[in-house]
């Protein structure tokens, strides 16, 4: 299934701050989403992920308007990893993975070994196998985010959304959770702050500036140090990686910064 977002704008209360954004995620491909803050990435993933509804444009899985799905057919599709966080404190790191499977159960149907089954196994997977019965008010920021990741991958869905996977994680749990997103293979779209992880994990990047796509291509067209200076506001050089191959982008930490010089970037 693919993801393809055509002529999106986003309003709050009527001021716009995302304007005809185009952007695609191929089948089982990941696309990344970087930008600035407040350039406008989680308000185009809550569009995908049914959140927020388009002020225009559409929003498309595999060629159907996700607005146009009922919420269980869009639950089955596309799960996300959200900026909003759950408010169920009290429930335990079991439940909350549960929840995940809600859309594959009936009205009144419990939990059965397959969901039992996939539940355990998510939790493996993301490094959090021994906290199925802890309450997920104990948890630390990183543990939360992995949990809430394994309920995503319990809803077993064709497309991921995910925003700022990578936040409150260390860096070894950064690394495997972009391991998973590789391995996973499913059509991913995900924002990302951290650019030389999104330029070794992305297949193609759309970058956003200012609620508008300013660049879309595979990370190495797309993350020149023109584009980084002239959108971001850094000055840097894009090196390969020695380990890897992949762009590496050196950041100058003693360039003078446009914030305190006032100047706009
Ligand atoms: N719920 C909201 N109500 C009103 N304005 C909002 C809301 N959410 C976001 N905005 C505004 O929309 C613009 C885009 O915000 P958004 O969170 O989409 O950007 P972002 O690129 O994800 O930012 P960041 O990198 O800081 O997370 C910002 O000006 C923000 O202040």
């Amino acid at each position: 299934m693919d993801i393809a977002v055509e002529g999106l704008s986003v309003a709050y209360a009527g001021r716009a701050v995302v304007s005809g954004v185009h952007l695609i995620a191929a089948a089982g491909e990941i696309a990344g989403l970087v930008g600035p803050n407040g350039s406008g990435k989680s308000s185009v993933l809550r569009t995908v992920y049914r959140h927020l509804r388009p002020a225009a444009g559409r929003v498309l899985v595999d060629g159907r308007d996700v607005w146009d799905l009922t919420p269980v057919q869009a639950a089955r599709r596309v799960a996300a990893l959200p900026q909003e966080r759950t408010s169920d404190f009290e429930l335990t790191v079991g439940d909350i993975v549960m929840m995940g499977r809600t859309p594959y159960k009936g009205p009144f149907s419990g939990e059965d070994a397959t969901d039992r089954a996939v539940v355990a196994g998510v939790l493996e997977r993301v490094g959090m196998g021994d906290a199925r019965n802890r309450p997920f008010s104990a948890l630390s920021g990183g543990e939360r985010q992995r949990v809430l990741l394994a309920r995503a991958l319990a809803q077993d869905p064709e497309v991921l959304v995910l925003d700022e996977p990578t936040n409150h994680l260390d860096v070894l749990h950064q690394v495997e959770l972009l391991a998973l997103l590789r391995e996973q293979r499913r059509t991913t779209l995900v924002s990302l702050h951290d650019l030389n992880a999104a330029a070794s994990v992305c297949d193609r990047l759309h970058v956003l500036h200012r609620g508008r796509v300013v660049a879309s291509g595979a990370p190495r067209e797309v993350l020149t140090p023109e584009l980084l200076r002239e959108v971001f506001g850094v000055r840097a050089a894009v090196l390969d990686h020695p380990l890897t191959g992949d762009p590496l982008i050196a950041f100058d930490h003693h360039a003078p910064s446009p914030l305190t010089r006032g100047a706009t970037p």
